[in-house]
C-alpha cells in the first residue's frame, strides 16, 4: 500500500502519460493523470478495500473522444453532499490532441480531424474518470479521514495521501476532486497545519462531516499490556487518550506518527511486540491486529471535524443551515477584532469557532515609544466560522463592515452545515 506522496506523481510513481484539454479560449491543462488503483469503496459509508497505487498509468486513446469536466453536482457521482458552482463548471473538454495517440492503431497514415463540435452529451454530467468521485484523505486505510471521507460522499474512491500538504495538492493539480482534511476535535483542539494550509492553497471548503472518533488500543495478537513499552499513534490521537493510556499503561512511552492506521500498519510490517497503536477498529481488521483496549479516548464526545475541499466554491443557499468560514489580518493587529466581533454580533449571527494563527509574512509589529522603549506585538491571522449563509443579507452586511476593518479578508466557503443526529463515540 502506498499513499500519495510528494513523489507521486512526479517521483517514482510517475504516471507515464497525463491527459490534457484545452479550454475553449486558454492554455492547455492537465486535468488528470490515470493510475491502476484497487480503489476503496464505501457500499454503506464506510471503506472496505484498499487502494493500490500503481506507477503504472492507462494510457487514453482519445482520438475520437470527448471528455466531460469533473466538477459537478457530487450527486452525479453517485453521492455527496456539495454542489459545486455551475459557473465554473465547464462540461466538456474539447480538444484533446495533446492526449497520445496509440501508435498500434495508426497503421494508415494519420489525417487531421478537424474539431468535432459539441453535442447535447457534452454537456451532459459524465465525468472522464468512471462514475466516482475521488477524494484525498491524509493517512492510510483505517485512518479516520478515510471514514470521514466515506461519510462526506459516500460512493467515492478515497485516495491516501502521506501529507495534509499533498492532498491539497493532489486536488490542485486535478488527481483529486475533493480533500478531506480534519480541522478541529472536540478534545484535543484544532489541526493547525490545516489552518495554515488553507490560507497557502487556493482550494474552497464546499463542505463539513462531523465523526465521532472511536480509539482503540491495537497490537499484535498476544501481546500483554504490561508488557507494552511504547504506544504509538496520531498526536491528536495521543492527547485524546491520554489520561486513559496513563491508566492502562504508565509504563509505556508515547511516540507520535503520521496517522492512526499508519501506526497499526507499521506494527503489523515490523512484527513490534513491545509496541501498541492508537487506531481504528477497522485499523485492527486491515493490518491483523488485536484489540487490547475498546473506547479508550478521555471522553465519549470525541468528535472529529473535518472539511472538504474543492476547487471551485459551491453557491451558497438559504433553504438548509449554512456555516460560512473566513479569514482575517489588519495591520494595527489584535485591537480591530472587538469591532469584527460586533459585525455579528449585531446581526445576531453566531460564531461557532474562533482560531488565531501567527501571520507568516509579518510576524511582529513593533510600537516605538520614545520614553518607555519599543513594545514588540506577535500578529495573527484570525480564522472565523460563522452560522450562516453568505447568500443572507445579513451576512453580506456583516462581511462588508469587517472588509472596512481588516486590511486582509478572505472568504474560505460557505458550506451546509453538518446536521446528523448527535451519535457519540460509544
Ligand atoms: O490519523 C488519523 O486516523 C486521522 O485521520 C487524523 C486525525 C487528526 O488529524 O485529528 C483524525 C481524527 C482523529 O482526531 C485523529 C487523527
Amino acid at each position: 500500500m502506498q499513499a500519495l506522496s510528494p513523489s507521486t506523481p512526479t517521483g517514482n510513481l510517475r504516471p507515464t502519460s497525463y491527459v490534457r484539454t484545452r479550454r475553449p479560449s486558454g492554455p492547455s491543462r492537465i486535468v488528470r493523470c490515470i493510475y491502476r488503483s484497487d480503489p476503496v469503496h464505501f457500499p454503506n459509508g464506510i471503506g472496505a478495500s484498499r487502494a493500490d497505487w500503481q506507477s503504472s498509468c492507462a494510457i487514453l486513446n482519445a482520438s475520437n473522444k470527448t471528455f466531460s469536466h469533473q466538477d459537478q453536482p457530487a450527486e452525479a457521482h453517485g453521492g455527496g453532499s456539495d454542489h459545486v458552482a455551475a459557473v465554473n463548471g465547464h462540461k466538456a473538454a474539447i480538444d484533446l490532441k495533446l492526449v497520445p495517440i496509440d501508435s498500434s492503431n495508426s497503421s494508415a497514415p494519420a489525417v487531421p480531424q478537424p474539431p468535432k463540435p459539441l453535442t447535447i452529451t457534452d454537456l451532459s454530467p459524465a465525468p472522464m474518470h468512471g462514475s466516482r468521485l475521488r477524494v484525498a484523505y491524509q493517512g492510510v486505510p483505517g485512518a479516520y479521514s478515510e471514514a470521514a471521507a466515506g461519510k462526506a460522499y459516500p460512493n467515492c474512491e478515497a485516495i491516501p495521501c502521506d501529507q495534509f500538504e499533498v492532498a491539497f495538492q493532489a486536488v490542485e493539480l486535478w488527481i483529486a476532486d475533493r480533500a478531506v482534511l480534519p480541522v478541529e476535535n472536540s478534545l484535543g483542539g484544532s489541526i493547525h497545519r490545516n489552518y495554515d494550509l488553507l490560507l497557502r492553497h487556493r482550494l474552497h471548503i464546499v463542505g463539513e462531516v462531523q465523526l465521532p472518533v472511536h480509539h482503540c488500543l491495537l497490537a499484535l495478537p498476544g501481546t500483554r499490556m504490561d508488557y507494552l513499552s511504547r504506544v504509538i499513534s496520531h498526536p491528536q490521537a495521543l492527547s485524546q487518550c491520554e489520561h486513559t493510556l496513563t491508566k492502562l499503561c504508565p509504563q509505556a512511552a508515547r511516540e507520535a506518527v503520521d496517522d492512526t492506521a499508519g501506526a497499526a500498519e507499521y506494527i503489523a510490517v515490523n512484527n513490534l511486540r513491545d509496541t501498541a497503536a492508537i487506531a481504528s477498529a477497522r485499523a485492527a481488521k486491515l493490518y491483523g491486529l488485536q484489540v487490547l483496549a475498546d473506547g479508550i479516548q478521555d471522553d465519549s464526545s470525541n468528535v472529529t471535524r473535518f472539511v472538504m475541499l474543492a476547487r471551485e466554491p459551491i453557491i451558497p443557499r438559504t433553504d438548509r443551515p449554512f456555516k460560512t468560514s473566513i479569514v482575517f489580518a489588519h495591520d494595527q493587529g489584535t485591537s480591530v477584532l472587538f469591532k469584527v466581533l460586533s459585525a455579528f454580533a449585531f446581526r445576531n449571527i453566531s460564531l461557532t469557532k474562533i482560531e488565531s494563527r501567527p501571520h507568516r509574512n509579518r510576524p511582529i509589529r513593533l510600537v516605538d515609544d520614545a520614553n518607555v522603549g519599543t513594545a514588540k506585538h506577535f500578529e495573527y491571522m484570525f480564522y472565523i466560522d460563522f452560522e450562516a449563509s453568505l447568500a443572507e443579507v445579513r451576512a453580506q452586511n456583516a462581511l462588508a463592515e469587517v472588509q472596512e476593518f481588516t486590511s486582509f479578508l478572505r472568504v474560505l466557503g460557505s458550506y451546509p452545515m453538518d446536521m446528523t443526529p448527535w451519535s457519540p463515540s460509544a
